[in-house]
C-alpha cells in the first residue's frame, strides 16, 4: 500500500452517480492502492427532518426550489471532527474560478478536499459566504448538478498525485507541464488504409523524434491555442523553432 496522500470528501444528493468514474482505471488503482481516499457522503442524511428534506422554497419568491444551508452546514461539522479542517472546501458552481491545469496543480497540493455538488435552481447564499473556501467553475455551460464537475476536478487533480500515474506516463507529464498540447501519438500498424506514421518516429534517432515531436507541440499550440502558447514556459530552443517556423509560413 502507499502513503495516503489525498482524502477527497464529495458532498452530493447523488452518490451512486459516482459508481463507475472512480471504480474503474487510474482512479480506481489509485484508491487501491492506497494513495488516494474518495468518500460519498450524502447531503440528504444531514437533513433536518425524517423526510430527509435538503432544499425549500427562495424567500423572495420565484420558481425552483434553493438547496438549504443546514444540511451543509452539518455534513462539514462531521467531517470535521472525523478528520479535522480540510484544506479547501470546494462549491462546483458556474460562478466559480474556472478550472484548469494550474488550478489542478495547486488543489493536488492539499492533504484534504471537500467538494460540494449544488443542485435546484441553487445553493444559500450562506454556504458560499460562509462555508466554502473556493468556488470552482468547470466552464461556461449550466448543467443538471455538480456531479460531473466534481468528477473532473477528482479525476484532474487525482492523476496529478505521486504515484498515480506511474513512472513512464509521469514522466510524460512533466513535458507537458509546460503547458503546451500534446504532439500527435501514433503505433502499430506502420501503414493503415493507406495512411503512414511520419518516416522520422520510425528512423530510432531519438533526438531528431524529441524535436520534431516539441515543433509538433509548437505548431499545435500555435495554430489550436495561441494563448496557451503566450502562458507557456518556452526555453530558448523552443523560440528558434518557432521563429524558423513562422519564416516557414511566411515564405
Ligand atoms: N458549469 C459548472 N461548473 O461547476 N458547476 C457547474 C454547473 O453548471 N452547476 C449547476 C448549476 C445549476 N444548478 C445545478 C448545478
Amino acid at each position: 500500500m502507499g502513503e495516503l496522500e489525498m482524502v477527497v470528501d464529495i458532498l452530493t444528493l447523488f452518490p451512486e452517480m459516482f459508481a463507475g468514474p472512480f471504480d474503474a482505471s487510474i482512479i480506481k488503482r489509485a484508491r487501491e492502492k492506497g494513495l488516494v481516499e474518495i468518500n460519498l457522503i450524502n447531503i440528504r442524511d444531514f437533513s433536518w427532518n425524517k423526510h430527509r428534506t435538503v432544499d425549500d422554497t427562495p424567500y423572495g419568491g420565484g420558481v425552483g426550489m434553493v438547496m438549504a444551508a443546514g444540511p451543509l452546514f452539518e455534513a462539514m461539522d462531521w467531517i470535521r471532527t472525523r478528520r479535522g479542517d480540510p484544506g479547501r472546501i470546494i462549491l462546483l458552481c458556474p460562478a466559480g474560478r474556472l478550472f484548469n491545469q494550474e488550478v489542478a496543480a495547486e488543489l493536488a497540493r492539499e492533504k484534504h478536499l471537500v467538494l460540494i455538488c449544488g443542485h435546484y435552481e441553487g445553493i444559500d447564499e450562506r454556504v458560499a459566504e460562509h462555508l466554502v473556501t473556493d468556488e470552482i467553475s468547470i466552464g461556461d455551460y449550466v448543467l443538471t448538478g455538480g456531479e460531473l464537475p466534481a468528477m473532473v476536478v477528482v479525476d484532474a487533480v487525482c492523476r496529478l498525485i505521486p504515484g498515480v500515474l506511474g513512472e513512464s506516463a509521469s514522466a510524460q507529464e512533466e513535458s507537458f507541464a509546460d503547458g503546451l498540447l500534446e504532439y500527435p501519438h501514433y503505433t502499430r500498424p506502420r501503414e493503415y488504409r493507406g495512411y503512414r506514421v511520419p518516416e522520422v518516429l520510425l528512423s530510432g534517432h531519438h533526438e531528431k523524434i524529441r524535436l520534431w515531436r516539441r515543433r509538433q507541440s509548437l505548431l499545435r499550440t500555435l495554430a489550436s491555442r495561441p494563448d496557451l502558447l503566450a502562458r507557456a514556459s518556452l526555453t530558448e530552443e523552443d523560440r528558434k523553432i518557432l521563429t524558423s517556423v513562422l519564416e516557414e509560413l511566411k515564405s
